[in-house]
């Protein structure tokens, strides 16, 4: 899908460039926020079902046939946060763009509130580490991007996009360009971004993987700011053993050879997540054992 979505998202940015300039000039800045229960997923929604899913590849001259995913059971509650773990090609980015429906399972089959994924939606926001914004709007107009597609007025619009500036901490940069912002600020935008669209689920491929390490934590807990405020199910892919251990309530360890689960981890620490939470006994016991299990994998 993503290619031709690309390409609409292009032509409809392009042709709607002088409207939004009017929306900008026009719509009262001191429209008022669009609450959580208009524009966000409801407390009770966003469980995934992720049930024998299998994924082969094939590729090189032979077309020889490599095992991506192999039986992958899983399951996410709503508003819960799960963390995928494993070395690099274990098949984690596939088994998300399976969950996004933007590649298709050869077996099994993934649902999300009991519906059968068979393709993108707008229940499920994706944010990766590459940054995925248009370098020709601002921040607020990439915010509102999605609700424009989906038809919302200039005044909803304004009211979500006024919502998720505060929510990200952007409102200073809200006529800024991406070019203008520094990587983390532009990661705050394309979690607000695929946050406009009110997804039941955020889908997060190693989205601060770019990012240095001060800011990288400010975005995490930034992060679970939101996460406590949008009551959204996340699920979200890294390498990065205390950035899983920090952010998620449960931890699913793959291995490669094919992609599998090999473990699951409940993080039983405390659920306000502040500094010293790196500190606490549970987080460097964690922290051991993952460090354990993933070098016999790398
Ligand atoms: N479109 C494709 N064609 C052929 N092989 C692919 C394709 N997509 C993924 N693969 C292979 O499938 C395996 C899993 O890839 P994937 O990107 O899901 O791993 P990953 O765990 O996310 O890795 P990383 O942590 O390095 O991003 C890799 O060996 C990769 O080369």
């Amino acid at each position: 899908m993503s290619e031709t979505a690309e390409v609409l998202a292009v032509e409809e940015a392009e042709t709607s460039a002088q409207d939004e300039a009017s929306a900008e000039n026009t719509a009262d800045a001191s429209v008022p926020e669009a609450s959580s229960a208009e524009n966000t997923a409801n407390e009770t929604l966003g469980a995934i079902a992720i049930r024998g899913v299998g994924k082969s590849f094939r590729s090189g001259k032979k077309k020889a046939e490599f095992r991506a995913l192999d039986g992958i059971d899983l399951e996410i509650g709503a508003n819960e946060f799960v963390t995928i773990l494993g070395p690099s090609g274990c098949g984690k980015s596939t088994l998300l763009r399976i969950v996004a429906g933007l590649e298709e399972a050869d077996e099994g089959e993934v649902a999300v509130d009991g519906d059968e994924v068979v393709g993108p939606g707008a229940d499920r926001g994706m944010v990766f580490q590459g940054y995925t914004l248009f370098p020709w709007l601002t921040v607020r107009q990439n915010i509102e991007y999605g609700p424009k597609l989906n038809g919302a007025s200039i005044l909803g619009r304004r009211a979500i996009s006024n919502r998720y500036l505060r929510i990200t901490r952007l409102e200073a940069f809200a006529n800024h360009y991406p070019k203008q912002l520094s990587g983390g600020m532009k990661q705050r935008v394309a979690i607000a971004r695929a946050l406009a669209n009110g997804p039941k689920v955020l889908l997060m491929d190693e989205p601060f993987g770019a990012l240095d390490a001060q800011t990288k934590l400010e975005m995490q807990e930034t992060l679970l700011d939101v996460w406590e405020k949008e009551k959204t199910t996340v699920l979200f892919i890294t390498h990065d053993i205390d950035e899983a251990i920090f952010l998620s309530q449960r931890i699913v360890v793959m291995g490669a050879g094919p992609g599998r689960i090999l473990r699951e981890f409940p993080v039983t620490l405390p659920a306000e997540r502040t500094a010293e939470v790196r500190e606490h006994p549970e987080f460097l016991k964690l922290r051991r054992e993952l460090a354990g299990l993933l070098k016999h994998k790398e």
